[in-house]
């Protein structure tokens, strides 16, 4: 769902286009701008979290290609999925981990929601948790987005929030994360592979339980403490008062937002 910016969004033409396009940009391009804005922020030396996903992508790519050309030197990057892992290594970035990096400068991921506040959904690409692991442990967390991922309200796209939970008596879980949030008309459903029809495993080898919901969850820290009290649940998609800087590509330019 397209939602208008939020007022508090500064607006910025991007560089790469002259003038404003008379033309919708595909939605790839506007990905790829946001990503290429945020990896302005990386620097030589720095330990930078790499993000899952399409818009992740551009950025991973666009820090390989300044390594290649030697601009950002001594860069450590940390990926939160197996596919990073190997798109990273493939663009020559060297890689470490959370144990020998506990602390990182930023990381750069994209969103599958982003609210007025900057809360988001992520984990529609299948990676939360360790992208929550590595995000949460960053000093700075980049999120990059084109604007179709703007929301009034978490949930609001109608699209799902993702829970991560063990496999053992998933049905047993995902039912008790129905009835958790019964009043806001909550439907849970195991996630599969759309080209197998086969269940989707995670990276850490759990099960995903997508929640629609048909009205607002209402307070998303607390929504989110009762989840992870659920036995069962390993983390869920709610990235709340994580984010530090959104950026936001639209047609009519990039927005940039940082946290007060
Ligand atoms: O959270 C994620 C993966 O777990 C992704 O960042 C999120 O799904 C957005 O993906 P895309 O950039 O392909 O729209």
């Amino acid at each position: 769902m397209a939602a208008t910016h939020p007022p508090q969004f500064s607006v910025i033409t991007p560089s790469s286009l002259s003038s404003p396009s008379p033309l919708p940009m595909a939605q790839d391009d506007l990905k790829k701008i946001a990503a290429y804005k945020a990896v302005e922020f990386v620097e030589s030396g720095m330990v930078v979290g790499l993000g899952t996903g399409s818009t992740a992508k551009h950025a991973v790519d666009r820090i390989g290609e300044l390594v290649q050309q030697g601009i950002l030197t001594d860069i450590i990057g940390i990926p939160t999925s197996t596919k990073t892992h190997e798109q990273a290594l493939s663009v020559n970035i060297p890689l470490s981990d959370l144990d020998a990096h506990p602390v990182l400068d930023l990381a750069i991921d994209g969103a599958d929601e982003v609210d007025p506040d900057l809360n988001l959904v992520k984990g529609r690409g299948g990676s939360l948790l360790r992208e929550k692991m590595i995000e949460f442990a960053s000093k700075k967390f980049v999120v990059i987005v084109d604007e179709s991922k703007l929301v009034d309200h978490i949930g609001g796209s109608g699209l799902a929030m993702p829970v991560e939970i063990v496999p053992f008596c998933w049905k047993f879980t995902a039912k008790r994360l129905e009835l958790l949030f019964e009043e806001a008309d909550c439907v849970a459903k195991l996630r599969t592979c759309e080209k197998t029809g086969e269940v989707f495993v995670t990276d850490n080898s759990n099960y995903t339980i997508d929640l629609y919901f048909k009205k607002s969850i209402g307070d998303l820290k607390a929504a989110g403490d009762a989840i992870l009290r659920l036995p069962g649940v390993v983390e869920h998609g709610m990235f709340v008062d994580m984010a530090t800087t959104v950026i936001v590509a639209g047609d009519n330019g990039v927005t940039v937002k940082n946290k007060p």
